[in-house]
């Protein structure tokens, strides 16, 4: 169920569908009943008033009122364009409403609840003229919306709006989640999101293919590292945080104390002498060493029970800094890049990349936006988020986590996730390098890189849950223990 499909392979799976011999208008009977069931959800009283479009996103709305005016609601109806130009599934739904059907325009009744059944994944255009000035007098009335497929205007595979667009208070879409659910703006633009199953076979995806998956646990949890009555701290991993100088060392601290919560054995602060009282001064499960340049670290790293590293946070620019991550390229622990030290390699990120391909043990990469056009300047200008960060782990050889609001996960070999659980709030100072620690926490106890990166992501954003608003990275860590409490149980088995 957590497969993600686009607008294309949508349509696909339709069509493969009625091919198979189920009939375009059960479905569309599917759809529609859904919908009126949630509308009955979320207004159990009073008219509801339904717009439907031309195409059969229209049809679907069609259904949704004959079946609300059959369980005795006030239903109200409008269709923008002619009624005789619907075709098809649209128009045998249509045909069985025998009800009023009013010329769409501004002029809303006013009614409990607005169904937008204008355009869904068929939308090829901005909305312009009548069908706007329709947009804006829906998001301007007092009533709440619920979205038939996609709220109309968005487009359903990069989650942009194409012009004008319904903000919706909540969606029900059919069979599986398009990538627009899921990126924002269109997460927000959404609402609350229900998957209604319509009569189409799962088995359909192995004909259409897919365009990734929700980042959920069912998608890393069997991967999550496994806790046994054999298990002591060296067998758990051991992680190496690299410090930026004495000014600017709360960013290491921050992402080593995740990497210990995230379940590291044991976590390292390779500090420079310059910081070490600094750190020193507070640190206490976390450890500390004293690393003074390229040297230093390649010594430290060269001992094979450092199973992770993390490099980047408040670690600077300029060549001493960029030395460091050589070295750390150079040696055998898997690698979390993060900020300053993706940032090094905007001069020659093919450096970056080849270092990547010569070494056996993962890498992931945690850039936002500006991180990433800076190492992939044609990559940044492809229209799709999600075609951005794939094309991207391909090139680098990396698993590649693109973050933001809605964080995109992608492996060299063409996996994807999209992250949906972070909340406004997590936009913070220093929360970036929690995610960074809690990566290197998970690949430093031997979890697969896509599943390590796709489950540091999810447990930062549940962890920001659990906090709430006000949150500081200070409190992720610590809101780690409740979060893992839902993935591992007490006896260390993954539930
Ligand atoms: N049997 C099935 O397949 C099932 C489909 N299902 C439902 O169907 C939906 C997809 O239906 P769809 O493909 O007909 O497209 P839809 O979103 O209704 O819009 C296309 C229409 O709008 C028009 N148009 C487009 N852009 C425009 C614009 N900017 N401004 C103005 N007009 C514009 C375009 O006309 P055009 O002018 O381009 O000829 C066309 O008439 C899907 O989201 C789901 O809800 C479910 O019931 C399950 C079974
Ligand atoms: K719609």
């Amino acid at each position: 169920m957590h497969e993600i499909l686009s607008a294309a392979r949508m349509r696909a799976a339709d069509q493969a569908t009625i091919a198979g011999g189920i009939p375009g208008i059960e479905l569309m009977e599917a759809a529609g009943r859904a919908v009126a069931e949630a509308a009955k959800a979320m207004a159990p009283d009073g008219l509801v008033h339904v717009l439907c479009g031309p195409g059969n996103n229209g049809g679907d709305g069609f259904v949704a009122a004959r079946l609300l005016a059959e369980a005795g609601r006030p239903v109200s109806l409008s269709l923008l364009g002619a009624r005789d130009r619907l075709r098809g599934d649209a128009a045998l739904a249509a045909a069985r409403w025998t009800g009023p059907v009013h010329p769409a325009g501004p002029d809303l009744p006013a009614a409990a609840l607005l169904i937008d059944a204008l355009f869904g994944v068929g939308l090829d255009r901005p909305i312009e003229g009548l069908a706007a000035e329709i947009v804006a007098a829906v998001n301007a009335a007092p009533a709440p919306v619920l979205a038939v497929d996609v709220p109309s205007g968005l487009d359903a595979d990069s989650g942009q709006p194409t012009g004008p667009v319904i903000e919706a208070e909540a969606t029900v879409t059919f069979f599986r989640k398009k990538p627009g659910h899921l990126l924002e703006p269109g997460r927000s633009l959404r609402g609350t999101l229900e998957l209604a199953q319509i009569g189409i076979a799962d088995a359909v995806l192995a004909e259409t293919g897919i365009d990734g998956h929700e980042n959920v646990p069912a998608l890393w949890a069997r991967a999550l590292p496994r806790l046994t009555g054999a298990a002591h701290k060296y067998t758990r991993g051991h992680v190496a945080v690299v410090s930026g100088p004495a000014t600017r060392t709360g960013a290491a601290r921050l992402a080593a104390g995740a990497a210990l919560r995230a379940g590291a054995g044991l976590v390292t602060l390779a500090s420079p002498g310059s910081a070490l009282l600094v750190n020193a001064a507070h640190l206490t499960a976390v450890m500390l060493a004293r690393m003074d340049g390229p040297g230093d670290l390649s010594a430290l790293l060269a001992d094979p029970r450092y199973t992770a590293a993390v490099l980047g946070p408040g670690m600077g620019l300029g060549p001493e800094a960029r030395a460091l991550t050589e070295a750390a390229l150079a040696a055998p622990a898997a690698l979390v890049l993060d900020a300053d030290a993706l940032t090094q390699f905007a001069d020659d990120p093919d450096r970056l990349f080849s270092a990547i391909a010569a070494r056996p043990a993962p890498v992931a990469l945690t850039p936002h936006a500006g991180e990433f056009a800076r190492l992939f300047p044609d990559l940044a200008k492809l229209p799709l988020k999600t075609g951005r960060a794939r094309a991207a782990a391909e090139r680098s050889g990396a698993v590649l986590v693109l973050k933001g609001a809605d964080t995109v996960i992608a492996a060299p070999d063409g996996r994807l996730a999209i992250n949906a659980n972070a909340p406004p709030w997590l936009a913070t100072a220093g929360s970036g390098d929690v995610l960074a620690g809690i990566a290197g926490g998970l690949l430093g106890q031997g979890m697969p890189a896509l599943e390590a990166a796709a489950a540091a992501v999810w447990m930062h954003g549940a962890a920001a849950n659990e906090v709430g608003p006000g949150l500081i990275a200070e409190d992720l860590a610590p809101a780690l223990r409740p979060v893992l409490a839902t993935l591992i149980d007490r006896n260390g088995r993954r539930t």
